[in-house]
């Protein structure tokens, strides 16, 4: 039986979502916050999608980025402050890693963030069509046993997501220090024809995107000695 103070654990909650969702019991003050924060911030997905995204958010804003799995919100959060005309709607299922955010922008508030807290194949699902200036996805889970590639977010039927929901010429940015993942996104996106990889020379793969601040997780793999690629494909 679940205590008042539980989340719902869920192992894999839709198709696209197959990790933890729930780790530390938040401290008190940081659910209280969360839980007073999100309602306002949460994209609302029962009601049709605005035709113009930039409705969204309270900030005058002339462009709409998507971020997928932000986990500590180091970029999301650093990014949004740079832009603050552009509009951003991070997506993050991990229960922890949403609460830190919240609690970041209660501290220091932004008007261009929109959030949701399940599966990003929602928020691509519901956004209309050719209505996002870019989608980045730095280390997603990487899945690294070969009986567990087909879970990795980087899909033809996620590329198929992508395609409809950026306009024509925006970026999606990827990331990842998984050699496997690196070429499992180059092919997977040269197959499904509707992007196009910027690389002038191999070794624009090592070169962190302009004003890259590093997340948690690249600290990670740094320490582990792993590097990682950053890849830019441009919806055609
Ligand atoms: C390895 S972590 C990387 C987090 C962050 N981008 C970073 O670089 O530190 C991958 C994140 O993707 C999130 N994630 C996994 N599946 C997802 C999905 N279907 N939709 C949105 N986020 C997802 C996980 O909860 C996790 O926080």
């Amino acid at each position: 039986m679940m205590t008042e103070t539980e989340e719902p654990r869920r192992e894999r909650s839709t198709e696209a979502f197959f990790g933890r969702r729930n780790g530390k019991t938040l401290r008190p003050l940081q659910r209280s916050i969360r839980d007073e924060l999100l309602p306002l911030l949460k994209l609302d997905l029962s009601q049709a999608a605005p035709n113009d995204l930039r409705g969204l958010f309270t900030a005058q804003v002339d462009k709409v980025r998507l971020e997928i799995g932000f986990g500590g919100g180091e970029h999301l959060l650093h990014e949004a402050a740079r832009f603050p005309t552009s509009g951003f709607i991070g997506v993050e299922p991990f229960v922890n890693s949403m609460a830190k955010l919240v609690v970041d922008l209660h501290d220091n508030p932004l008007q261009n963030i929109r959030l949701y807290d399940d599966d990003a194949t929602q928020v691509l699902d519901w956004l209309p069509e050719a209505s996002l200036d870019g989608i980045d996805l730095f280390y997603p889970d990487p899945w690294p046993k070969k009986k567990h590639w087909k879970r990795r977010f980087v899909s033809q039927k996620n590329l198929d997501r992508f395609a409809r929901v950026l306009k024509p010429g925006s970026p999606f940015r990827f990331a990842s220090d998984i050699d496997t993942y690196v070429n499992w996104a180059l092919q997977h996106c040269r197959e499904h024809g509707d992007f196009e990889w910027q690389a002038e020379t191999s070794a624009d793969w090592h070169t962190p995107y302009e004003a890259w601040p590093s997340t948690r997780y690249e600290q990670k793999a740094h320490r582990e000695g792993r590097i990682g690629a950053y890849l830019t494909f441009l919806r055609r």
